[in-house]
C-alpha cells in the first residue's frame, strides 16, 4: 500500500515542526511547500538526514512549485506571518487573508479531494478565506485551534494539581482569541469536574479563574517569551492530533474551528466546536448543552468572528 502524502504549505517553524513530527510517527510522506526559495528544501533535506538515525521511513521533497502537493492526501497549511510582542492575532488578517487565497487556489488544482487543516492566524476568519478559495467540501476543510488551548489548559491544570497531563481533560471551544472559552464543567480530573475540585477543596475559585486567563492568554505569553513569533511545538503537535484523526479513521472527538451549520444556533459558520475527525473529514458537530452564562461567553466569541470574517471578505480578491 502506498504511503499518505502529506503536504506542508508554509515551511516555517510550525511547518518544520509539523514535517519533523510526521517523519517520527511514520504518518506518510511530506512534501514542504514555501515561497521562500531554499527554506523547504534546506528543512526537507535536514529532517530527511534525521530518519536513518531515527530508525523511521519517509521521504522529503522541498517545493516552490504548488505542482508539488498534487494528490496530497492531507494538507497543512501554516502559511502566512505570525505575530510579534504588542500585536494581536486580528492584525494579521490584512497578509494573511491575501496568503489563503492563494494556498486555496493551489490546493483546489492540485488536491482536491485533501483533508485540509488550517494554522494560519487569525485561525477562524483564516479557516473560512482558505474553504472559499479553495471550494472544497466544508467537511474538508478544518481549522486547529482547540486542540491546542485545551492542551495549554490541561498543562496549567497539570501544574495546579500536580497529577499527570494523561489522566486531564479539558475542552475550549469558541475563537481562537482573547474570547475564547474554557470549558470549567467539561473539564476533568480523572473524570472528576473543575467545578466539583473546587468543591472538594482540592483548588479554590480564585485559582481556577486564574488558570482560565493564563488559558485564554496561552499564546500572548509565548509571543512575549519569543519575542520573534509565536508558539510553534505546541501548535504542530496539535495538528498532527487531527491529521492521524483523519489519516487513521480514529473517530476523535476534538475541539476544532469547523464548519456549524444547523448547530449551536449558527447557519453557516466556522468556530471552535466539538467534533468528530475520522475518514470523512469532520464527520460530526457535537452540539453539547450549554449554561446561559457559557451560552453568552460563546455567542460573544462568535461575534468576535463575524467581525473577523467579514474584514477578510473585503480583502480576499474577488473571483
Ligand atoms: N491556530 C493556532 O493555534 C496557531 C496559529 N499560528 C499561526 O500560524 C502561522 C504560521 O506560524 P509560524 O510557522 O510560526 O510562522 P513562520 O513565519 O515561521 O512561517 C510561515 C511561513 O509561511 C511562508 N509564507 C508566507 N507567505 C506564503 C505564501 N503565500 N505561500 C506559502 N508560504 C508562505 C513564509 O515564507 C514562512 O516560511 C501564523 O499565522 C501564526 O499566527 C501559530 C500558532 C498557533
Ligand atoms: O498567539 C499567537 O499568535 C499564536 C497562536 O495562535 C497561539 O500560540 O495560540
Amino acid at each position: 500500500m502506498a504511503r499518505n502524502k502529506i503536504a506542508l504549505v508554509g515551511a516555517g517553524n510550525i511547518g518544520g515542526t509539523l514535517a519533523h513530527l510526521i517523519g517520527l510517527k511514520e504518518l506518510g510522506d511530506v512534501v514542504l511547500f514555501d515561497i521562500a526559495e531554499g527554506t523547504p528544501q534546506g528543512k526537507g533535506l535536514d529532517i530527511a538526514e534525521s530518519t536513518p538515525v531515527e530508525g523511521v521511513d519517509a521521504e522529503y521533497t522541498g517545493a516552490n512549485d504548488y505542482s508539488a502537493i498534487k494528490g496530497a492526501d492531507v494538507v497543512i497549511v501554516t502559511a502566512g506571518v505570525p505575530r510579534k510582542p504588542g500585536m494581536s492575532r486580528d492584525d494579521l488578517i490584512e497578509t494573511n487573508a491575501k496568503v489563503m487565497s492563494a494556498v486555496g487556489k493551489g490546493i483546489k488544482e492540485n488536491c482536491p479531494d485533501a483533508f485540509v487543516i488550517c494554522i494560519t492566524n487569525p485561525l477562524d476568519a483564516m479557516v473560512w478565506a482558505l474553504r472559499e478559495a479553495s471550494g472544497l467540501p466544508h467537511n474538508k476543510v478544518v481549522g486547529m485551534a482547540g486542540v491546542l488551548d485545551s492542551a495549554r489548559f490541561r498543562w496549567f491544570l497539570h501544574e495546579e494539581f500536580n497529577v499527570s497531563v494523561q489522566d486531564i481533560t479539558a475542552f475550549v471551544l469558541g475563537g481562537h482569541g482573547d474570547t475564547m472559552v474554557p470549558l470549567t464543567r467539561y473539564s476533568t480530573v480523572a473524570g472528576i469536574p473543575l467545578p466539583d475540585l473546587v468543591k472538594m477543596g482540592w483548588t479554590t475559585q480564585e485559582k481556577l479563574d486564574q488558570i482560565v486567563q493564563r488559558t485564554r492568554d496561552g499564546g500572548a505569553e509565548i509571543v512575549a517569551h519569543l519575542k520573534t513569533g509565536s508558539a510553534f511545538y505546541a501548535p504542530a503537535a496539535s495538528a498532527i492530533e487531527m491529521a492521524e484523526a483523519y489519516l487513521k479513521d480514529k473517530k476523535r472527538l476534538l475541539p476544532c474551528a469547523a464548519w456549524c451549520d444547523g448547530v449551536y444556533g449558527l447557519d453557516g459558520f466556522y468556530v471552535g466546536v466539538p467534533c468528530i475527525i475520522g475518514e470523512n473529514g469532520v464527520e460530526k458537530v457535537v452540539e453539547i448543552d450549554l449554561n446561559d452564562e457559557e451560552k453568552a461567553m460563546f455567542q460573544n466569541s462568535v461575534n468576535a468572528v463575524k467581525g473577523l470574517v467579514e474584514a477578510a471578505k473585503k480583502l480576499m480578491p474577488q473571483g
